[in-house]
């Protein structure tokens, strides 16, 4: 699914009001219904204060309300800055409102402010959506620090008023909400951790957009689906063999870091490689040999750490290279030798990328299309400190192109930068992911699939994909707390199997 920024949304307002078509104030009422059913869903018992500014956010707020109290829910509505500029549908849905019996419609002007909400009363913020141009500030300012000084749950509506869609919100009045109820896709602003204080969690709810739309429009930023996982998936032939599937060679561990060389090296077998060879320091070879007996095993001339590899690299399909492998300065040369020598795309995580920070100049020595998968601390090592997160984005998609390389920024939605300019936001995986060794399983998984002949883009968006699917079925099975990092090897499945 392509993301889109506020404009392309309205035009997609338009194109659905024409295309289907539908009036503006009845797209608007089946926004309300959506929010209505979500909300006495989660919260059957509750009464609600509802803020609304006079422009389409405030609209639905007006639409939810009524919808509300039609089954006898209560409620009190607040306008904030009533005598200025209302939308169309705002001016209908406030007839509407104030056409039921008893609705509880209170005016706020510069300096009333509301009483404070009964403790059990939820905050709908319907104050300001997509529509923001500018930061908030004076009166509508001041209401959004009072609703933010209560303890009342906030449920924002398509947006945390005053977040901006598309750019860095910086530090103006922002709604900090418990909940998100944004219409039909994701926003940039929604994804970038700076702003997870504000959004908190994000439900995407269906209002029945027009999809030919999409087919219309460009974006260079896309999320992460089932869809795009099965327009890569290739199936496997009947008569296939494992000459079919690429041979993976894991360069991984160190003297006490050889779960690190574990972990990748079972997460590239289950990728569906032919054939995994893993290299690690002499002493790691039983290690290996017994936790992953599927896989070949090459051992380094030292016992202790990775030095020197003694046999030709381009039998290899595919190389990924740095999990646990420290950063000592026989492993710095070994790692310039192979960006000397091998010319097919490689992954470098952990180690690979703290030497790389070290020696940056190499990153201009990286085989076309090769991945790296850097957290945001190893991304600021590589490319600097960014001041926020859109800026960091940015940047990844920046040098993805500049070193015609794939930049996998690890996190909680992970970002997937493509030298072609694109950017892919992952939409699976949780925070029990957050435990040593998750990284080391991504590592493998990419390697293996890149071995198998997919594209580097393609390897890197499924590779997060289904690790994070992995993260998801483990953390059903063990909860987020309880899960490590050999569930998520245990938990890989690929979904066109199911
Ligand atoms: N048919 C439609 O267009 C639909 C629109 N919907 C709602 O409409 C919203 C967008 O509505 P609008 O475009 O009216 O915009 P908003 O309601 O988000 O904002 C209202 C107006 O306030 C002004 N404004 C901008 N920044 C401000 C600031 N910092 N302080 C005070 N005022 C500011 C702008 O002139 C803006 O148009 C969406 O977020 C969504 O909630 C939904 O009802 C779905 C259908
Ligand atoms: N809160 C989170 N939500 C989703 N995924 C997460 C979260 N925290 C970590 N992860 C994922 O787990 C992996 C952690 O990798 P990394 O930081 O390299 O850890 P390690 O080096 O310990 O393996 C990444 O793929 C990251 O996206
Ligand atoms: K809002």
């Amino acid at each position: 699914m392509k993301l889109l920024n506020a404009s392309q949304i309205r035009e997609w307002d338009q194109y659905t009001i024409q295309d289907e078509p539908i009036s503006s104030i009845d797209l608007m009422e089946r926004a309300a219904r959506a929010c209505r059913d979500w909300i006495r869903r989660q919260f059957p018992t509750h009464s609600f204060d509802i803020f609304c500014c006079t422009g389409n956010n405030g609209g639905d707020g007006l639409a939810i309300a009524r919808l509300l109290m039609l089954m006898r829910i209560p409620v009190k509505v607040f306008i904030v800055n009533a005598a200025g500029k209302a939308s169309r549908d705002f001016t209908t849905n406030l007839e509407r409102l104030k056409a039921i019996p008893g609705a509880n419609i209170i005016e706020l002007t510069s300096g009333t402010f509301p009483p404070p909400p009964d403790p059990s009363a939820i905050i709908i913020d319907a104050l300001l959506g997509t529509g923001i141009n500018r930061p908030i500030e004076g009166f509508t300012g001041e209401i959004v620090s009072f609703i933010n000084a209560q303890s009342n749950k906030v449920i924002a509506i398509d947006m945390p008023s005053g977040l901006q869609s598309d750019t860095y919100s910086g530090t103006t009045p922002i709604i900090q909400a418990n909940h998100t109820l944004t219409f039909q896709i994701f926003k940039l602003g929604l994804l970038m951790p700076c702003n997870a204080g504000h959004f908190g969690q994000v439900h995407v709810l269906d209002i029945g957009l027009a999809p030919a739309y999409l087919t219309t429009v460009e974006s260079k930023y896309e999320l992460t689906e089932k869809t795009l996982f099965a327009s890569f998936y290739k199936t496997r032939e009947n008569y296939a063999h494992k000459g079919n599937f690429g041979h993976a060679l894991i360069i991984a561990g160190s003297y006490g870091k050889m779960g690190a060389a574990v972990l990748s090296t079972k997460a590239c077998l289950r990728s569906g490689a032919g054939l995994v060879t893993a290299h690690v320091p002499g002493k790691g070879v039983n290690i290996i040999q017994t936790s992953a007996p599927e896989a070949m095993c090459q051992t380094d001339p030292d016992g202790e750490m990775i030095t020197t590899i003694q046999y030709p690299l381009k039998s290899y399909s595919a190389i990924g290279i740095g999990p646990g492998t420290g950063t000592h300065p026989s492993t710095q040369k070994l790692l310039q030798h192979i960006f000397n020598s091998y010319s097919q795309p490689l992954v470098l995580d952990a180690d690979a990328l703290n030497i790389l920070s070290e020696n940056k100049p190499w990153l201009n020595l990286l085989p076309e299309n090769s991945i790296i998968t850097p957290h945001p601390k190893e991304f600021s090592r590589l490319f600097g400190e960014q001041s926020n997160d859109f800026e960091r984005i940015e940047t990844a998609l920046e040098q993805a192109s500049h070193l015609k390389i794939i930049i996998i920024l690890k996190g909680h939605r992970t970002f997937i930068a493509t030298p072609a300019g694109k950017g892919y936001f992952n939409t699976t995986g949780n925070a029990g992911m957050a435990t040593g060794g998750s990284g080391d399983v991504l590592t493998g998984l990419i390697t293996g699939l890149l071995a198998q002949g997919y594209t580097a883009a393609e390897a890197a968006i499924m590779g997060v994909y289904l690790h994070g699917l992995a993260g998801d079925k483990a953390a059903a099975v063990y909860g987020m707390e309880a899960m490590i990092a050999g569930d998520l090897v245990k938990k890989l499945r690929f979904p066109a199997f199911e």
